[in-house]
């Protein structure tokens, strides 16, 4: 039995987008830790990167992560740079289904330069290699995922139908969160 849903994948692959509207249609909580860090430090997630350096800014998603596992009928959509680990893998597969996004790189780079400067890390004069390389690093850990949803075409109530598809076919259960909690 699982508690929630946490969507995974490589920046622009549209996690938060998608997130949103999967939680929508199953009548859950949203939870996007993005804006759960920038809530918290009162700063977008480009200024806190700037501020914090790579190391304060793993740490406090890794603290974000340990608050929101646990959650009950939620859908949790994480950072594109979100480090998967053995470890945080665990500690997200307890209670969550893990679904990782992915899209052609020709779309990531499309969605990610629609907002430049937004996402601190990426090599916007080098994009396509950036993006490259974000692919290879990202296909280690696919096989690790419950289940990987291209997310290149098709709009966002499609790719919602998909991801529900894939979820009655595997026949996850979620335990139901109690009343009042
Ligand atoms: N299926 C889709 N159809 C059309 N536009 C989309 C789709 N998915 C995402 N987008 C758009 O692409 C952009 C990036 O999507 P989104 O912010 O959801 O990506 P993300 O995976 O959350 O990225 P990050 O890792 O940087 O948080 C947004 O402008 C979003 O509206
Ligand atoms: O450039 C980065 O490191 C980031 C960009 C965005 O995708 C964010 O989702 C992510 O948390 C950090
Ligand atoms: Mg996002």
């Amino acid at each position: 039995m699982k508690r929630n849903i946490v969507l995974v994948g490589m920046m622009g692959s549209g996690k938060s987008h998608i997130g949103r509207k999967l939680a929508q249609r199953l009548g859950w909580q949203f939870v996007d830790t993005d804006r759960r860090i920038e809530r918290a430090v009162g700063m977008t997630i480009a200024e806190f990167y700037a501020h914090a350096g790579e190391k304060g800014f793993r740490e406090r998603e890794l603290n974000v992560l340990h608050q929101v596992s646990r959650y009950h009928e939620a859908v949790i959509s994480f950072g594109g740079n979100f480090p998967m680990s053995i470890e945080t893998y665990r500690i997200l597969h307890r209670h969550g289904f893990i679904i990782a996004l992915l899209s052609e790189p020709f779309r990531v780079e499309e969605r990610v330069s629609r907002h430049i400067g937004k996402r601190p890390t990426v090599d916007y004069d080098n994009l396509r290699e950036f993006v490259h390389k974000m692919m290879r690093q990202w296909e280690e850990i696919y096989p690790y995922c419950d289940c990987v949803v291209d997310t290149t075409r098709g709009g966002a109530s499609q790719i919602v139908d998909t991801i529900v598809q894939k979820i009655e076919e595997k026949k996850v259960q979620f335990i139901a969160r109690e009343k009042g909690v």
